[in-house]
């Protein structure tokens, strides 16, 4: 072979040579970016399964390592099985998400009443779950959007809603309802007041609706408030019906003695002016007889005939006038006595209305003020908040973890508690403070010129009072505290404003611990 052959040969090797490094060099970056994406790609794998994980684990480790592929095969092989697994999993987890979101859809597109764009968005939210082909993320928006729906649905009016009856799927949908309804009913109750059997009646509803009640229950209830409402109107209409009765009988009593007393009077003018006649008759016979007479003896017969049907006529007249006079008297002390009577009966009446007002304004339980009296004491004492630009301070306070003590001892007891918590707080306070139970657990109190930082001592006696109280059930100690925020009236202030910053300062005392006072200007 030439010198030149063997020249060209060498060049054409080390050209085939520097292709394969080339080809070479590009394999082995393409395999080092194929095995970062395998090692990224295992990641996002990470924490469906342990076993999994495991596996993954291994093989990002081999990789880096730049181990012979040929010896991954048996770890590849279980990893396909694993994967094949988990898909499957994957695939019954998602039909069940489908199911679940669905049935979730469906619970709130049974209220009527909705607003038509809600309906709108709800009937998008059901199509999109009822996608064949859905996947976890095709399912991750619809779900963000079912929750937006919830979260609307929430704030939404509820009077407005009537929820068709519910299926048992439905029932802890409309646990917040339930819940609502429940308080609202208490509410309700301690505006209205109730005496005797029904006051009882009243207290043991009060009593089921504090504990867990279920829907048929609290119907139940609704019902028997409105039958003991019903009664009570009646009663009071039958009340008041009996005293518009007596009014009438004693006006007629009245008026037929007025009547008898004027038709009494008129006969017996009739009779007066008969005996008037009478006695001018007599003395114009007289003159008469007078300017006839001829004899002395004759005149003086004449005249003492004439004098003697005087007499008597004058004593008819005495007589006459003093009928009129009794028959006056007999019907004025009929009216007299019988307005007596009256007034006795509207006495009565008022003192029972007044009653009523006062018990219309007042707990049962604690006795204490309740709410129809705490908005009417707010409006007035606001009202010279404004007139006055007195300070004026309200302060919002809740006992803790009452429900605790409801669950662990039972209602009686937490009832017990509330009593004399109340009590505890009243006593505490000055003649011209006021304290109202505002519902449940939640106290409402309103300082009248006073500052906040004047009150701020009080406040914390109070509460530490509350701490001290030894309550002491089935033969446990039990400690009870309690939470408290107050705030000052500010010149922008309207009184829910300013209850409203009691309230959040209440809610801040709670979050930072409990058994505490925050004040918030
Ligand atoms: N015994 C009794 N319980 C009542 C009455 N009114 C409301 N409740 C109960 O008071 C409890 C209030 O509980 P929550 O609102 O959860 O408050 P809490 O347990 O005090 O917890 P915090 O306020 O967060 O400290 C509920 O269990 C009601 O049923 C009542 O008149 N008597």
């Amino acid at each position: 072979m030439s010198d030149e052959k063997i020249e060209l040969l060498k060049k054409k090797l080390l050209s085939s040579i520097q292709a394969r490094q080339s080809l070479e060099r590009s394999y082995e970056k393409q395999f080092t970016s194929l095995t970062a994406f395998i090692g990224k790609l295992t990641n996002t794998c990470k924490g469906l399964d342990v076993e999994l994980d495991n596996r993954l684990g291994k093989l990002r480790t081999h990789l880096n390592k730049n181990t012979n592929i040929s010896k991954l095969e048996p770890l590849i092989t279980e990893l396909s099985k694993l994967l094949n697994q988990q898909s499957n999993k994957n695939a019954q987890q998602l039909q069940q998400a489908q199911v679940a979101l669905l049935g979730a859809a469906k619970t709130l597109q049974k209220f009527k009443g909705l607003p038509n764009e809600f309906r709108r968005s709800l009937r998008g939210v059901i199509q999109q779950i009822e996608q064949p082909d859905n996947s976890y993320i095709h399912l991750i928006p619809v779900l963000t959007q079912l929750v937006n729906l919830y979260q609307e649905f929430a704030t939404l009016e509820i009077k407005e809603l009537e929820a068709t009856p519910a299926s048992t799927d439905d029932t802890a949908a409309l646990e917040p309802l339930r819940q609502k309804a429940s308080a609202e009913l208490i509410n309700i109750l301690s505006h209205i007041a109730f005496s005797g059997e029904n006051a009882d009646k009243v207290d043991k509803i009060r009593h089921t609706l504090s504990s867990h009640v279920s829907a048929a229950c609290l119907v139940e209830s609704c019902v028997e408030v409105i039958r003991l409402v019903v009664g009570s109107i009646t009663e009071e209409r039958q009340s008041a019906q009996s005293f518009l009765f007596s009014l009438n009988d004693a006006l007629s009593s009245v008026h037929s003695a007025v009547s008898t007393s004027i038709s009494g009077s008129q006969s017996i003018n009739e009779s007066k002016q008969k005996l008037n006649a009478q006695l001018k008759d007599n003395l114009t016979g007289m003159s008469d007889e007078v300017n006839k007479a001829t004899t002395l003896d004759g005149l003086k017969k004449q005249i003492n005939l004439r004098i003697a049907d005087i007499i008597d006529a004058l004593n008819q007249k005495e007589s006459l006038e003093s009928q009129e006079h009794q028959l006056l008297i007999g019907s004025l002390s009929e009216m007299e006595s019988r307005l007596k009577e009256l007034e006795v009966e509207a006495e009565e009446y008022k003192k029972k209305l007044s009653e009523q007002r006062f018990k219309s304004l007042q707990d049962m339980l604690t006795k204490l003020p309740n709410r129809a009296s705490l908005d009417e004491r707010m409006e007035l004492e606001y009202r010279r908040w404004m007139r006055y630009s007195h300070d004026l301070c309200v302060v919002v306070a809740d006992i803790d973890h009452f429900k605790k003590i409801n669950d662990k001892f039972g209602h009686s007891v937490g009832d017990r508690v509330l009593q004399i918590v109340a009590a505890t707080l009243q006593k505490g306070l000055r003649e011209t403070d006021y304290i109202a139970r505002y519902g449940g657990e939640e106290f409402v109190l309103i300082f009248p010129e006073s500052k906040l930082k004047e009150i701020d001592i009080k406040l914390n006696h109070l509460r530490e009072a509350v701490n001290k109280i030894p309550f002491k059930f089935k033969n446990a100690d039990l400690k009870v505290t309690i939470s408290m925020g107050a705030t000052q009236f500010k010149a922008i202030d309207q009184p829910q404003s300013a209850f409203d910053r009691a309230d959040q300062a209440l809610y801040k005392a709670k979050a930072s611990g409990r058994n505490k006072v925050i004040l918030t200007r």
